[in-house]
């Protein structure tokens, strides 16, 4: 079981992060999040949501058994996020993947589905994420469970935030 692995530190396969450009002017900026000709038609997102995190609060560890999730890190806060590969048949099982994000790294992260993930705003003010997942939160209307295994409430869970 995961439970029972010592998480090492390194990169995790399938795991992608891409600096997001701002483009900036006069009047501010503009940062594209993601483009159909540029990502695998498996993982276009089928729907889209922004959260806003205080400062000093953490979301997850969580992790999904289908979905995989899109992640914009564009400020006005930084965060810590933590990623643990705990598929099994992973090529990097046991790894955990730990960076920042946010307004000083503008990041776009893809997680696919079986890497657990969570993330802590480190800042003073609100931090926006945008998400992209490639399936519909609880599915068509609303009418099946949602993909989502939480760890947060687990004691002797691997997946601290350190
Ligand atoms: C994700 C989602 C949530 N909701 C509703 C359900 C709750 O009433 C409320 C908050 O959702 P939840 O408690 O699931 O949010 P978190 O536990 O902070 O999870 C978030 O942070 C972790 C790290 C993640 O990976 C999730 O994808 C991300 O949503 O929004 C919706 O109505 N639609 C949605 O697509």
């Amino acid at each position: 079981m995961s439970k029972t692995v010592s998480y090492q530190k390194g990169r995790i396969h399938d795991v992608v992060t891409r600096p997001l450009t701002k483009f900036l002017d006069e009047r501010g900026w503009l940062s594209e999040l993601f483009r159909s000709d540029e990502l695998d038609p498996a993982l276009m997102p089928t729907m889209a949501y922004v959260s806003m995190t205080q400062p000093g609060v953490a979301r997850g560890p969580h992790e999904h058994v289908d979905q995989t999730d899109y992640f914009c890190f564009i400020g006005p806060a930084n965060f810590k996020v933590y990623l643990w590969d705990a598929r099994k048949d992973s090529p990097t099982y046991g790894v955990k993947q730990i960076f920042f994000a946010g307004v000083d790294a503008p990041t776009m992260l893809i997680v696919p589905p079986g890497v657990v993930h969570a993330y802590k705003n480190v800042s003073h003010e609100n931090g926006i994420v945008f998400n992209g997942p490639n399936r519909l939160y609880a599915g068509p209307g609303k009418r099946e469970k949602v993909d989502e295994i939480r760890h947060e409430d687990e004691a002797d869970s691997p997946f601290q935030l350190e």
